[in-house]
């Protein structure tokens, strides 16, 4: 299979990178089930990337539906070291517009029902999270989004983002609560996603692109799925273009990261007494430490 070791998640309104070149489509399987669309492999400027629509090319998938494990696990068959995120958020402070772009460093789940691990079964790891984000592949992001200039578009460094179950958006009152904790932005899917990448000794980062101000302002309409859509696709081809510079600086100079050792003292089960089943479902995962 052809290798990538940059990856790039497209959330609402990204469904595809209209810079690729060279472009192949695999369907990706996975001992997790099936990625949510076929993962889009191309060069940018040269470097090969792999693409995923995380909703689905259609956007066919509630965030509280994605398979974020085998999504995970396709990037990780393809070999993605560093893995970009791309995602719709609202926002929770005055100084975030919508059009601004927030490259946050920490989260708060409040997400009742999703999977965000690759373990169990026999074999126990606990991943350091206290730094969700690889704070490395950030700055290469944020330094590419500052190295743009693009016209009125504010950079936003470090921030929380609440990752929240949905569909449904918030109310006022937990909108305010949110904003009470200190929350920059909202968005519904980039937790796990973070959790799995980092279990899979993945770097992650993401690119939050701001759309609307959820519900608690009092000068601004409450969130809307038309509005989180009219301003990403007025925001798209900057965001293309953001990605574009930070493979362009990837491919140049890949950062360290803590993440690509992350289970190195994680896993807690003696794997030669481990359940051999559990070890040949996780054997992409634990191949170094067997
Ligand atoms: C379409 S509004 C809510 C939807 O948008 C965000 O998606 P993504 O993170 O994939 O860009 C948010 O998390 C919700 O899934
Ligand atoms: N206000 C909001 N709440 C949750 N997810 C979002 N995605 C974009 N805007 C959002």
């Amino acid at each position: 299979m052809a290798q990538a070791s940059i990856g790039i998640i497209g959330g609402s309104g990204l469904y595809k990178m209209d810079a690729l070149k060279d472009v192949e489509e695999v369907q990706v399987q996975t001992p997790f089930g099936s990625p949510s669309d076929a993962l889009i492999l191309g060069t940018l400027d040269g470097t090969q990337v792999a693409f995923l629509a995380r909703h689905g090319r259609n956007h066919t998938l509630l965030p509280s539906e994605l398979p974020f494990r085998a999504n995970i696990h396709a990037m990780k068959q393809l070999g993605v070291k560093y893995l970009i995120s791309a995602s719709a958020v609202g926002s929770l402070k005055e100084e975030a517009k919508p059009l601004d772009m927030v490259v946050p460093d920490q989260f708060i789940d409040r997400t009742k029902n999703r999977v965000s691990t690759f373990f169990g079964e026999g074999i126990v790891a606990h991943i350091a999270f206290a730094e969700p984000i690889c704070q490395n592949l950030s700055k290469v992001l944020a330094d590419a989004i500052a190295s743009l200039n693009l016209p009125e578009v504010s950079l936003h460094r470090g921030g929380i983002y609440v990752c929240m179950e949905g569909p449904a958006f918030s109310t006022k009152a937990e909108s305010n609560l949110y904003r009470s904790w200190g929350a920059t932005i909202i968005g519904m899917t980039n937790l796990p996603e973070a959790k799995l990448a980092r279990e899979a000794e993945i770097a992650y980062a993401t690119l939050a692109l701001v759309t609307d101000y959820d519900c608690w302002h009092p000068d601004h309409d409450s969130v809307t799925v038309e509005m989180v859509i009219g301003n990403l696709q007025r925001n798209a081809v900057n965001a293309q273009k953001v990605i574009q510079e930070t493979v362009r600086q990837l491919s140049e100079n890949p950062p360290p990261s803590d993440a690509h050792s992350a289970l190195k003292y994680a896993i807690l089960t003696q794997l030669d007494k481990a359940p051999a089943a559990t070890k040949e479902k996780l054997k992409l995962l634990l191949q170094k430490y067997l």
